[in-house]
Parts: C-alpha cells; sequence; structure tokens
C-alpha cells in the first residue's frame, strides 16, 4: 500500500510550541516549509486537556494572513463553534465523529459556513463508522494518539485503517496525527497517508526545514503516480 494520487502535505501541530510567541512560531514553521498549520482546540470534556478557541485563531488570522488553517476541534459539541471559527479565520474544520449525533447535518453545516470538512476517528473507533461519510467529506483523520496531548507515543496499530481507507479511495485525503515524527513516518507513508501532522518531532527539532523535508520525502517514495495519459 502507498500513498494515494494526492498531494503531500505537512501540517504542524504548534501545541508543544511556545504558546506565548504562537505567531513567531506559525510563521517559522511557513519558513521553514510547512503546508498548512494544524491547531488543536481542545475542551476539556471532550479531552482531559484544554487550549484555545475562535478568539485566537482570529488573533493568529491576523498575523498569519494566507496559511491554511486545520481545525482539529476535539470538543463535545462540534455543531457549537462552527460559526466562530468560520468567522474567525478557519479553512477547515475537522470534528471528531465520537463527538455528534448527527454527522450528515454537521457536515452541512461546515459547508454552508465556507470552510472545507474533516472527519477524524480516535483509536478505539473502527474505521469502518467513517466510510458511510468520506464521499462528503474533504479529509479523513486517523488519530494515532488517544487526543489530548502532544507528546504520546505513535500506535502502529492504527495503520491497517489508514490502508483500508487508502485501498477504497486513492485520492481521499488521508491525516494521521500523535506521535508522528522521522521513526514513524516510513510506516504511515507506506500505509498511504498523505496529510502529516507532527507536533513535537518537527517544534522541538533543531532543524524543522530537515525534519518537514524527510517527512515529505517518505511520503513521496510510496505516492503513487498518476500514469502518463
Ligand atoms: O491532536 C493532537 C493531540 O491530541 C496532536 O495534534 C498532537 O498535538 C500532535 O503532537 P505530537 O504527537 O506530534 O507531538
Ligand atoms: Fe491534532
Amino acid at each position: 500500500m502507498m500513498s494515494g494520487l494526492c498531494h503531500c502535505k505537512i501540517g504542524p501541530s504548534i501545541l508543544n510550541a511556545d504558546l506565548s510567541c504562537l505567531a513567531s512560531e506559525s510563521q517559522k514553521m511557513l519558513d521553514n516549509g510547512a503546508d498548512y498549520l494544524h491547531l488543536d482546540v481542545m475542551d476539556g470534556h471532550f479531552v482531559p486537556n484544554l487550549t484555545f478557541g475562535a478568539p485566537l485563531v482570529q488573533c493568529l488570522r491576523k498575523h498569519i494572513p494566507h496559511a491554511f488553517f486545520d481545525l482539529h476541534m476535539m470538543v463535545a459539541q462540534p455543531e457549537k463553534w462552527v460559526k466562530d471559527m468560520a468567522e474567525a479565520g478557519a479553512d477547515q474544520y475537522t470534528f471528531h465523529l465520537e463527538a455528534t449525533s448527527d454527522p450528515e447535518s454537521l457536515i452541512k453545516q461546515i459547508r454552508e459556513a465556507g470552510m472545507k470538512v474533516g472527519i477524524g476517528i480516535k483509536p478505539n473507533t473502527p474505521v469502518e463508522d467513517v466510510l458511510p461519510f468520506v464521499d462528503k467529506v474533504d479529509m479523513v483523520l486517523i488519530m494515532t494518539v488517544e487526543p489530548g496531548f502532544g507528546g504520546q507515543k505513535f500506535m502502529s496499530n492504527m495503520m491497517p485503517k489508514v490502508k483500508c481507507l487508502r485501498e477504497k479511495y486513492p485520492r481521499l485525503d488521508i491525516e494521521v496525527d500523535g506521535g508522528v515524527g522521522l521513526s514513524t513516518i516510513e510506516e504511515v507513508a507506506k500505509a498511504g497517508a498523505n496529510m502529516i501532522v507532527s507536533g513535537s518531532a518537527i517544534v522541538k527539532s533543531s532543524d524543522p526545514k530537515s525534519v518537514i523535508d524527510q517527512l515529505r520525502a517518505a511520503v513521496n517514495k510510496w505516492a503513487i503516480k498518476e500514469s502518463p495519459p
């Protein structure tokens, strides 16, 4: 198995950065080759940790006008924050399937607010649960740690979920998040993920550009190439 007919994109998670300098830390990631920013929103209910909400996203947007913001919404009521996040400048709203009883109308609500739609599943949620919604979303996120904290150990046993999705959907954007770095990227790339969230491995490195370049090279090595006409 290998990544599909879609581009590799590297999205640093800034959770483990110096959050007192969020704008400059984010800009540093972009200057070092990041394709997008993965912003982890936690509400202390869906996950046992608390981060930030729309006011911070709005401030960051003023400093970073052009980058793609992927909002990873680890919140118990994802319906509640769609409008605020859209107005704050989010480009993609990635909600957790486990957090909603009506994914279809949430997807519609996100689209109507003008954002792209991501749908994520936690480690204990089977990939089959997300299949009915894949055609309606822009991206599927397979969590490779229990959501809540950066710096956790990558769960290899999530790779069959990625493989299953890639086999069925060669063009789907498949994101992985949690414990992804230089020692785990090969597995992730082989399984077929093309959107790579990486927090501590990039943010804590003295050479983030080199880490981003190496992550990208591993994904591209396994990418399916479009055959010439
Ligand atoms: O959503 C989450 C954690 O819940 C992630 O985005 C992590 O913040 C990624 O950090 P590392 O595991 O790569 O350090
Ligand atoms: Fe995340």
